[in-house]
């Protein structure tokens, strides 16, 4: 038998991350198709990612699910949304009752937003529920000094900063790296399995998570910034909307699955595609006339400095 996993604040993220770890231990139900939508387009658009094998005894795979809420309001949308797709009550979902929820859990992951990590933790019984528990946190500048000192020394505290990408299973997530005591066990084995199967995880040192929370974090939204920018540029020159959106998103993806491949390089890639007096060099020069570069490094700079700010006891 798995354990079960409770998302303390299942909003934007506690959703996305739930739907991608479920789609991935129910590779045939509907959640692939809701996760991605109906297809925009008609065009071939294949899967990219490959399902996990259930093991129902396996400790590493989470097997129930309790998902909290602050609103009834929100409850309500999100047992309608997974029993759509599930047919049962694959996922409990609780209001105003995260101390049981806690104590009816194995590991506990915490999706709130970084200034209710403080009113949510110190909750009356919250700290006993979590005692010899694992608690993975998703905020955005809580530190694991701060978690620490909310929690007794018997809870593994851990860090990670997935994206919105994981509800597709396409998601990239830093994971902080653990205490030496469990550097190779089971909390390990949970946070990758979580975090591997809905997208790329990769363990990093804490102090480079709020660098990582901008560039990997907030990285969709400025990416769909240039995405929406190049499909205009497209609509100016006369393509019609669906299918300028189609042809940018599908240039983006595209060149971001090649620079990830071994040995690749974006400038590389770059410069394979562009010949010599043509097109692609004469839209290069109009992107550097616009500072591009500096522009879009300066977004993760300020991002990671704002990042530093955020679930800090003075900032709003
Ligand atoms: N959005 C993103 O792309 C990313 C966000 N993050 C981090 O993830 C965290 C969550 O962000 P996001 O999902 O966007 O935020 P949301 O506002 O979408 O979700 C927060 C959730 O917390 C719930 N909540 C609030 N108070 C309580 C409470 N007392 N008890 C139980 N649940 C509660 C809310 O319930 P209700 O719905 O009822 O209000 C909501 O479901 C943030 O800390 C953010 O920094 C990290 C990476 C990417
Ligand atoms: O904007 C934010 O604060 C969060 C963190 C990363 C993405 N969204």
């Amino acid at each position: 038998m798995g354990y079960t996993l409770c998302v303390l604040g299942c909003g934007t993220m506690g959703i996305a991350i739930t739907s991608g770890v479920l789609a991935s231990l129910h590779p045939q139900s509907l959640l692939h198709g809701l996760n991605s939508g109906q297809p925009k387009w008609e065009s071939h658009t294949p899967g990219t990612s490959t399902p996990t094998p259930v093991a129902d005894d396996d400790p590493r795979l989470p097997s129930r699910f309790i998902a909290c809420v602050q609103r009834e309001e929100s409850a309500r949308r999100l047992r309608e949304k997974f029993r759509a797709v599930l047919g049962g009550d694959a996922v409990q979902v609780t209001v105003g009752a995260n101390v049981s929820a806690v104590q009816l859990s194995d590991v506990v992951l915490l999706c709130c937003k970084p200034q209710g990590a403080s009113s949510i933790l110190n909750e009356s019984g919250i700290k006993e529920a979590l005692a010899g528990k694992l608690l993975i946190s998703i905020l955005t500048g809580v530190t694991i000094a701060q978690l620490s000192a909310w929690v007794f020394p018997s809870t593994t505290v851990v860090r990670a900063m997935p994206n919105v990408a994981c509800r597709i299973r396409e998601g990239m997530t830093v994971v902080s790296t653990l205490p030496s005591s469990d550097s190779e066990g089971l909390s390990k084995q949970i946070v990758l399995q979580i975090f591997s199967s809905i997208g790329r995880c990769r363990f990093l040192e804490e102090r480079h998570f709020d660098a990582s929370t901008a560039l990997s974090g907030s990285g969709p939204a400025f990416a769909c910034i240039f995405l929406e920018a190049m499909a205009d540029g497209g609509v100016m020159m006369g393509l019609p909307r669906a299918e300028a959106l189609e042809l940018a998103s599908q240039s983006l993806q595209g060149a971001a699955r090649m620079a990830l491949q071994p040995g690749a390089h974006p400038a590389q890639i770059k410069d394979s595609v562009t010949t010599p007096g043509g097109c692609t060099i004469a839209g290069l020069l109009a992107l550097e006339d616009g500072r591009v570069r500096s522009t879009i490094a300066r977004a993760i700079q300020v991002a990671t400095e704002r990042a530093s700010e955020l679930g800090q006891p003075t900032t709003k």
